[in-house]
C-alpha cells in the first residue's frame, strides 16, 4: 500500500525545510564571505566559477520549457530565460554578472573563456542541467525551489559586500539587487506548480528529493571553490 499523501500544508512545510536547512548559506565558504573573511583572490575565484552556473541557468530553463505542452506556462517560463539573456545585447543577468566581474577586476574575456572553471564546478553544473534534462517536469521545477531561500542570501550578500568588500564598485552589485525580486517571483511560481502537480505521496517525495539534490549541487559547487586553494 502506498503511503498517505501529505496535506498541502505539510508538503509545503517539508519543501521549505529542505530549502532552508540544506541551503548553501550555511556552507563554510558563504559563512566566510558574509563575515568579510574572504581574500580578494578567493572572491574572484568564486565570481569566475559561479559564472559557469549563471550561464547554464537559461540552458536548463530551456530544457524545462521543452517539457511543457501549455502556451501560458511556456510564456511564463520563457521570462526566466529572458531575465538571464536579456532582450537585447547589453541586457540581462549574464551581462550583469560580467559587470560584477569587471567591478572585481576580472575582465570579461577572462570570465567568458571559462578557462578557470574548476572540475568540481563543471560536474556540479552538469549534474543540475542533466537532472533537468532527464527528470519529469515536476522534479525539474522542484529543483529550482532553492530559490525560496535565494532572496535572503542576496540581501545578506549585498550587505556583506557593502561592508567588507568595498574595493568592489557598488554598481557591480546590480546582479544581486535584481535577483531579489526575480527570485521571489520565480520561487512562488515554481512552488504553486509543484503543489498543483504532485498528486501522490511518491510524487511529493520525488519533489522533496529533487530539491535536496539541488541543495547538494550548490553545496558541491562551493566545496570545489573552497578547496581550490589547495590544488597544485
Ligand atoms: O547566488 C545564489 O546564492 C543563488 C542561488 C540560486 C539558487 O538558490 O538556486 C540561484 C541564484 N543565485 C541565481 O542567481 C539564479 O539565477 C538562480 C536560478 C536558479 C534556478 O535553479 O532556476 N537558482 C538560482
Amino acid at each position: 500500500m502506498s503511503a498517505t499523501i501529505w496535506s498541502r500544508e505539510e508538503f509545503t512545510t517539508r519543501l521549505r525545510a529542505v530549502a532552508t536547512e540544506r541551503y548553501h548559506d550555511r556552507h563554510p565558504f558563504n559563512v566566510r564571505m558574509h563575515e568579510g573573511a574572504l581574500t580578494p583572490a578567493e572572491l574572484r575565484r568564486w565570481i569566475l566559477n559561479r559564472f559557469h552556473y549563471q550561464r547554464h541557468i537559461p540552458v536548463k530553463d530551456a530544457l524545462i520549457l521543452a517539457k511543457f505542452d501549455d502556451s501560458e506556462l511556456r510564456r511564463s517560463w520563457l521570462r526566466r530565460i529572458q531575465d538571464h539573456d536579456g532582450e537585447k545585447d547589453g541586457d540581462g543577468g549574464i551581462e550583469r554578472w560580467l559587470r560584477l566581474g569587471e567591478a572585481a577586476g576580472i575582465d570579461r574575456a577572462r570570465l567568458e573563456s571559462g578557462e578557470e572553471v574548476l572540475p568540481g564546478v563543471r560536474l556540479a553544473v552538469d549534474g543540475y542541467v542533466n537532472f533537468c534534462r532527464l527528470h519529469s517536469r515536476l522534479e525539474a521545477v522542484a529543483a529550482s525551489l532553492t530559490e525560496l531561500s535565494a532572496p535572503a542570501i542576496m540581501r545578506r550578500r549585498i550587505a556583506a559586500f557593502e561592508e567588507h568588500y568595498r574595493w568592489i564598485d557598488a554598481d557591480g552589485l546590480s546582479y544581486f539587487r535584481n535577483r531579489i525580486g526575480q527570485g521571489s517571483r520565480d520561487s512562488e511560481e515554481a512552488l504553486a506548480l509543484v503543489l498543483e502537480w504532485a498528486h501522490t505521496r511518491d510524487q511529493q517525495e520525488a519533489a522533496v528529493g529533487a530539491l535536496a539534490f539541488k541543495c547538494d549541487v550548490l553545496w558541491s559547487l562551493l566545496d570545489a571553490v573552497e578547496c581550490a586553494g589547495e590544488r597544485p
